[in-house]
């Protein structure tokens, strides 16, 4: 099986007078419609691996492989455009634009790509917005929303150009534990049912129990990854 997601000897050191290491020679692939998280004490280079591997951020050595093309010879453009095709963003703070309503920011990225006319593109916000449960949202500005609200028009938004990996940082962060679970259950739902890749940054214990692969850095180290056993039930 080819992996979706490749990463090749990554590291990535912020220069300075006293250099910092955030990602340590991390290596690992990621197939398709696999629900992984990644996990590890706070400042341990979580974000910043997810920044490489979603080319919001440029390794200082080592690749990132997205559907088997090698990035590193991607110029600036062409990593956004790549990003605007393959792959979508949730972030801990929704990033929704307040001027924007909820409809026009779904309807954002599918603007920007410039695949799809008007039309297509409004009746394909509304049906993501369905999905996530929000459609009755679409006219509303993001102010007007709860914050588990807001974080699935930012899903719907993520998945707007239909990407091949989304990557989440902290998408349980902000929100109350009836909405965690929300979200949860809809990015594993995105993984098992839809065969997207889905990756996220956590602390949350009950989000890592979910997912199907759980990756944990230390010191901008791979320390471990694994994939738990499935539980079975008898019904
Ligand atoms: N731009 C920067 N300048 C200086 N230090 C940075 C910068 N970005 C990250 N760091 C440091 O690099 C280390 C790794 O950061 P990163 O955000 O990737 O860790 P993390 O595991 O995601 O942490 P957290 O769980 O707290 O979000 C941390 O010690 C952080 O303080």
């Amino acid at each position: 099986m080819t992996a979706v997601l490749r990463a090749e000897h990554l590291v990535r050191v912020l220069p300075g007078e006293v250099p910092v290491t955030l990602v340590n020679d991390i290596s690992l692939e990621i197939e398709r419609g696999e629900f992984v998280c990644i996990m590890g004490p706070s400042g341990s280079g979580k974000s910043s691996l997810l920044y490489l591997l979603g080319l919001l951020d440029v390794p200082t050595s080592g690749r990132v492989w997205l559907d088997g093309e090698d990035t590193s010879v991607y110029s600036e453009n062409e990593l956004a455009n790549r990003r605007l095709e393959k792959l979508g963003f949730v972030f801990q703070f929704h990033f929704l634009l307040a001027e924007f309503s909820v409809l026009d920011n779904v309807a954002l990225p599918m603007r920007r790509l410039g695949k799809l006319g008007e039309a297509a593109i409004r009746s394909r916000a509304m049906d993501l917005l369905g999905q996530l449960r929000v459609a009755e949202q679409s006219a509303k500005h993001p102010h007007q929303l709860s914050g588990g609200q807001r974080q699935r028009v930012a899903i719907a938004r993520a998945l707007a150009n239909d990407p091949l990996v989304v990557l989440a940082d902290e998408p349980t962060g902000n929100l109350d534990t009836a909405s965690s679970a929300t979200v949860r259950e809809i990015l594993r739902d995105l993984a098992h049912r839809l065969g997207k890749t889905v990756v996220a940054v956590t602390h949350d214990p009950a989000f890592a129990a979910a997912a199907d692969r759980r990756i944990a850095l230390v010191d901008g180290k791979l320390n471990a990854d694994w994939r738990p056993a499935p539980v079975f039930t008898s019904s």
